[in-house]
């Protein structure tokens, strides 16, 4: 058994779209899994061997290497359970490199999901359709944005299913229920069955996307998790407010698709007054990078907003990728963050290529 898995970042949100768009984008996770080498010369049985974990790139220094810990492999040992099986194959193993930078907006966590749902699906030899693929993502990551744009690629709009009163409970169990950290003891069951999801949770639609657009991420150099950016929302917004997304929105995941794209109506199609006003007071910098830099002073810009929960930004642009980018630069340097910046190519979602 050889095979890659390769995950694209994703920028969620594009402005107006909290929750329900993304992007996927030319950053990767990339699994590498392999037999490990002493299965080989193995002529006798061997005692059981759990996966051995290697990684390296962004986040090397941070990520756990025990695969009862590491999400992407207690992702993957969760879609196992739900089949019943309770272990991964023995003498496997398994090399994650990764070039999405945590906690930044990026989509890291729903790369690492999505990972693990695929390589759960490629050991146990489970030939899950995309859609379940997608209901097992959705039970550890529950805004679609992220995992629907990292695993079918493109600009993505998704929604959640409303569900009867049974599988919403089945759909909202504790995520340490879902994915618990400890293997059983030797002899031992890992006691309660996992929750499987309900069949078709998510739903999704891939919208057009205009060839020219490339997307600048500037990432400034500190990280913000998602749930506390999560946390600073409020529980209930004016009718105003979802209006102006609405309206946005709507125009938006058609303008993108345009040739040649209109700096015109974009620009204010990626305004949003439902997460990134909230935002500003965890992202120093924000509001002056969304509202300074403009298509009329930076030419080919074509509009600017936090990328996921942030703290990157987001520039869409066709050319002058630079001098967007730079001038993003000096505004977060006045308020003492530094930062990085790469030009980005919209891609295609996840794929597993076998040896
Ligand atoms: N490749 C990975 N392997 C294991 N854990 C990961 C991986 N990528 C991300 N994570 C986990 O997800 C966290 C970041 O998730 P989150 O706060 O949602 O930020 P984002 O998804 O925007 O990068 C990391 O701190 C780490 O715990
Ligand atoms: N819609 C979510 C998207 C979070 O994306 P991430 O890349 O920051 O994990 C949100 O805005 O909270």
């Amino acid at each position: 058994m050889s095979f890659t898995i390769k995950v694209p970042a994703t920028s969620a949100n594009i402005g107006p779209g909290f929750d329900v768009v993304g992007l996927s984008l030319s950053l990767h996770l990339t699994l590498t899994v392999t037999p490990s080498p002493d299965a080989c010369h193995a002529n006798t049985p061997l005692a059981y061997k759990p996966p051995e974990l290697t990684y390296s790139g962004e986040g090397a220094d941070d990520v756990p290497l025990n695969p009862y810990k590491n999400l992407t492999t207690r992702v993957a040992l969760y879609v196992l359970r739900c089949h019943n099986i309770s272990l991964f194959p023995s003498h496997i193993k398994i090399h994650a490199h990764n070039e999405i930078p945590f906690g930044r907006g990026l989509g890291s966590s729903g790369a690492a999901v999505i990972a693990g749902v695929l390589l759960g699906n490629e050991v146990g030899k489970l030939n899950l359709p995309v859609e379940r693929l997608l209901d097992f993502a959705l039970m550890v990551e529950r805004h679609p944005d992220n995992v629907t744009a990292a695993l079918v690629g493109g600009f993505v709009g998704s929604y959640l299913r409303e569900l009867d009163e049974k599988h919403t409970a089945a759909a909202s169990v504790p995520l340490s229920e879902v994915l618990p950290e400890y293997p059983p003891d030797a002899g031992e069951s890992w006691g309660l069955n996992p929750p499987v999801p309900p069949h078709g949770i998510g739903h999704y639609v891939q919208f057009g996307w205009s060839p020219e657009i490339k997307a600048v991420a500037i990432i400034p150099r500190f990280e913000l998790s998602t749930a506390k950016a999560r946390d600073v929302l409020p529980e209930q917004y004016s009718r105003k407010d979802l209006v102006f997304n609405l309206q946005r929105l709507a125009v938006l995941t058609t303008a993108l698709a345009q040739n040649p794209p209109d700096p015109d109506l974009i620009y204010e199609a990626m305004k949003d007054r439902i997460h990134q006003p909230y935002r500003k007071t965890l992202i120093p910098g924000l509001p002056e990078v969304t509202s300074e830099i403009l298509p009329s002073t930076h030419p080919g810009l074509l509009g600017i907003c936090l990328s996921g929960a942030g703290p990157t930004i987001l520039a869409l642009a066709t050319t002058g990728f630079e001098a967007i980018a730079e001038d993003a630069r000096k505004i977060f340097l006045s308020k003492g963050i530094e930062v990085d910046w790469k030009l980005l190519q919209v891609v295609g979602g996840s794929k597993v290529v076998k040896h």
